[in-house]
């Protein structure tokens, strides 16, 4: 008889749509956005908000795009997940680990896998929000809903998060290893480091207790008070994989992406520095997706196609994009190692 796993591993990324039809990415969209973690406003302006703007507007839109990203496969966000998932019990005792997948939005549901685990009589949970630098959009959002759901439960096994892995020697090293095709190659002009941006607020509310003045005084050093900080870590991420990468510090420059609505996003925001990259003569540009770790609208369509439009559009002549660490082994051998250490 197969021994019981002692322990649940539960690797859990954002969410895609189920498909491309519009419907379903409108339901992907209710479901993500209505998560008062991510838009953090009172539920009423927030219902309004998705349900009456933009869910009707946006999920036309949002179908167009995910079709050219869409493979045979479906969403590179899923399949990703799940090769990384196949590759991961490869390197583990099965015996003692028994490893599931969730996104927080859509499917496959965190419910799902917990109840997967439940059943496999896991006597742990070690839960691991795919995000490298924590956000309470992200990482805080899988916890919070973890909890909802095991508070329900009869019997509430140990359960341990991973909260963010933005330093760890194996999380750099494996995008050193997939950066070194480029990087070896040629000299670039500037290397530009894309992060998802968050509201402002969030940083103000959650991450630096009071102490971020947003200014580059505070994040570009990370420091105990700062250290869950979103937008300090993004900066942190950079300077490690600077030195890490030896890129020359004078040429790189670090991000913020994908605002939605009016309110102020962290900043400088992506698109103004590609703008100013090329208007000052930059010609040949590097760009790295480092809070994605599995290649997405995000990284592929947002970074890899419509900000090269921009940046040839200001007179830019070569975008290229590293893709993100998907299922390459370094990085299967660093979420081995965030696994091994909970224990
Ligand atoms: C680093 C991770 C992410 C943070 C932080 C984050 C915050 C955040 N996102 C939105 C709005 C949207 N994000 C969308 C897509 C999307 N976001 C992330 C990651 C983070 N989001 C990923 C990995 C993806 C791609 C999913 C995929 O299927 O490929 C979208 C949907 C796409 C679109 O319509 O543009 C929206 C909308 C907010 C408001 C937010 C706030 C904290
Ligand atoms: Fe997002
Ligand atoms: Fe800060």
């Amino acid at each position: 008889m197969r021994k019981e796993a002692q322990t649940g591993v539960l690797l859990v990324n954002l969410g895609t749509p189920d498909s491309t039809a519009v419907p379903d990415v409108r339901k992907y969209l209710r479901e993500f956005l209505m998560d008062k973690r991510v838009i953090d406003i009172p539920f009423l302006s927030r219902w309004l908000l998705v349900n009456g703007i933009i869910a009707p507007f946006r999920a036309p839109k949002s179908a167009a795009e995910y079709r050219k990203l869409w493979t045979d496969r479906g969403s590179p966000l899923l399949f990703h997940t799940e090769d990384l998932k196949e590759k991961l019990i490869q390197r583990l005792d099965t015996e003692k680990y028994h490893v599931e997948i969730a996104m927080r939005y859509q499917s496959p549901s965190i419910q799902r896998g917990l109840r997967a685990l439940q059943k496999a009589r896991v006597k742990k949970i070690i839960v691991l929000p795919l995000f490298p630098q924590y956000a309470s959009a992200t990482n805080g959002s899988v916890i919070d809903k973890v909890m909802e759901i095991v508070k329900e439960w009869q019997v509430i096994p140990a359960i341990s998060y991973v909260p963010r892995f933005v330093d760890h020697p194996l999380y750099l090293q494996a995008w050193e290893d997939i950066s070194a095709a480029y990087i070896e190659k040629q000299e670039y002009d500037a290397y530009l480091f894309s992060y998802h941006g968050i509201p402002e607020r969030q940083i103000h509310k959650a991450s630096c207790e009071g102490y971020c003045q947003l200014s580059d005084k505070c994040c570009a050093r990370q420091t105990p008070s700062n250290q869950y900080c979103y937008r300090a870590q993004c900066f942190y991420n950079t300077r490690l994989l600077v030195d890490k990468l030896g890129l020359p510090a004078e040429k790189v420059h670090t991000a913020f992406q994908s605002r939605l609505g009016k309110d102020p996003w962290i900043q400088p925001y992506t698109e103004d520095t590609i703008r100013q990259l090329a208007r000052k003569g930059a010609k040949k540009v590097l760009a790295f997706s480092p809070a994605f770790v599995a290649d997405c609208l995000e990284t592929t369509v947002e970074v890899g196609e419509e900000y090269k439009e921009v940046f040839e559009e200001e007179g830019g002549q070569q975008w290229d994009l590293v893709p993100c660490l998907n299922s390459h082994d370094t990085w299967v051998d660093c979420v081995k190692a965030l696994v091994l250490e909970q224990e």
